[in-house]
C-alpha cells in the first residue's frame, strides 16, 4: 500500500500562479479530503500528481512517480473529468478496451460494473447516461486495476444523496483495506463524515494540512447556546471565569471559551435558572470558510451539502 508524497508541485498558466510549491502526504488506510475554493488548484494538482500536466514538482507512490510504475492502472485509479469515455461505446466495451490495454482480466469489467452499480446498464451508452452514471462509469475505471490508490476529482458530483451514501461507503471500505485515497469534494458535510485527513488549498497554496478533527477543532469555534432567565446574574460569573457572551437573535446566548458543562456549574453556584444550555460543535465548513478566508460573497456560493453545480459560479 502506498504513500502519496507531493512535493514543490507549482504550475502556471500565464502570469496565473494556479499551483504554488505544493507539498503534502497522503498516507494509507485512510481518506484525504482536498478542498479548496472554486479555482484553487485542486484539479491542476492532480493532473500534476499524475503527471498529465506540465509543471513543477514530482509526486511518487512509493517512491516512483506515475510515469515509472509499470502497468500504472494497477497501481493508481484516477477520475479526472465527469465524462471521459466515448459517446457511443457500451459501458462495458469501454471497461473491456481499458481493461485489454492494460493486461487487467476481463472478469474483472463485470466485477466493477457490479461494484458501481452499473450492471444492469452495462450495454449502456455513455451519451444517455445521467451525469451521475457518468461520474460511476469513471469511477469503476478507476477501480478496474484494484489499484491501491485512489485520485477522485469531486467523485460525488452528480450523484444523488443515495448515490453520495453509497460513495462515502465504498471510499470508507477502500481505506479500510489498507489503500489510499485522495478525494476532493465541494460538499463539506459529507467531506466531514468520509475523510480522516485533509489538505487544504487557496490559491494554489498550502493553507494546512492534518486530520480533519483538529482541523475542525482548531479551525472552527465550538459554542454553548445558553437561554436564562437569571442573565444579569449568570452573565458577570460566565465573564470571571473567561468565557465571551454574544447575544443571539431569539434570546439565546452564545457563549464561547467555556463548555457546557462549566456554564452548567456556573449556573447552579449562582442560584441562576437555565431554560436551555446547548452544545454547538464547530463544523468543517466553518474551519473550511475561517481557513481560507473567505468572504461573505462566498459564503453564499458553498454551502454544506450543496453540489457546487448549484451553487452559482462553480462547474
Ligand atoms: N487550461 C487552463 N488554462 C488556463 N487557466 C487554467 C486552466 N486550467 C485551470 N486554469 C486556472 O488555474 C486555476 C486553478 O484551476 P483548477 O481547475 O485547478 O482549480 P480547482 O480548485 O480544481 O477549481 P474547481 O473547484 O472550480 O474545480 C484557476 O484560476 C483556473 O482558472
Amino acid at each position: 500500500m502506498a504513500v502519496i508524497e507531493a512535493r514543490g508541485l507549482g504550475k502556471s498558466y500565464g502570469t496565473r500562479r494556479a499551483v504554488d510549491d505544493l507539498s503534502f502526504t497522503v498516507h494509507p488506510g485512510s481518506v484525504t479530503g482536498f478542498l479548496g475554493p472554486n479555482g484553487s488548484g485542486k484539479s491542476t494538482t492532480m493532473r500534476l500528481m499524475l503527471g498529465l500536466d506540465r509543471g513543477e514538482g514530482r509526486t511518487t507512490f512509493d517512491g516512483r512517480t506515475f510515469a515509472e510504475l509499470e502497468q500504472p492502472m494497477r497501481h493508481v485509479g484516477a477520475l479526472l473529468e465527469a465524462k471521459p469515455f466515448h459517446p457511443t461505446r457500451q459501458a462495458r466495451h469501454h471497461l473491456q478496451m481499458l481493461a485489454v490495454a492494460n493486461r487487467i482480466e476481463r472478469r474483472r469489467v463485470d466485477e466493477v460494473l457490479e461494484l458501481v452499480g452499473l450492471s444492469a446498464q452495462a450495454k449502456g451508452r455513455p451519451r444517455k447516461f445521467s451525469l451521475g452514471m457518468g461520474q460511476r462509469l469513471g469511477i469503476a475505471a478507476a477501480l478496474l486495476g484494484d489499484p491501491h490508490t485512489l485520485i477522485l476529482d469531486e467523485p460525488s458530483n452528480g450523484l444523488d444523496p443515495q448515490g453520495i451514501t453509497w460513495l462515502r461507503q465504498l471510499l470508507r471500505h477502500l481505506a479500510g483495506e489498507g489503500r489510499s485515497v485522495f478525494v476532493s469534494s465541494h460538499l463539506l458535510q459529507e467531506m466531514a463524515q468520509l475523510a480522516d485527513e485533509v489538505v487544504v488549498v487557496g490559491r494554489g497554496r498550502l493553507l494546512t494540512s492534518g486530520p480533519v478533527k483538529d482541523f475542525v477543532e482548531h479551525g472552527g469555534t465550538a459554542e454553548v447556546l445558553l437561554r436564562t432567565p437569571d442573565l444579569g446574574v449568570l452573565a458577570p460569573a460566565i465573564v470571571a471565569a473567561g468565557g465571551t457572551l454574544t447575544p443571539d437573535d431569539d434570546g439565546l446566548q452564545r457563549v464561547t471559551g467555556l463548555d457546557a458543562a462549566r456554564v452548567g456549574d456556573l449556573a447552579h453556584q449562582h442560584g441562576a435558572r437555565v431554560h436551555e444550555l446547548t452544545v454547538r460543535r464547530a463544523t468543517l465548513e466553518e474551519a473550511f470558510l475561517n481557513a481560507t478566508g473567505l468572504d461573505e460573497e462566498y459564503r453564499g456560493a458553498i454551502t454544506a451539502d450543496r453540489p457546487a453545480g448549484e451553487a452559482g459560479g462553480a462547474r
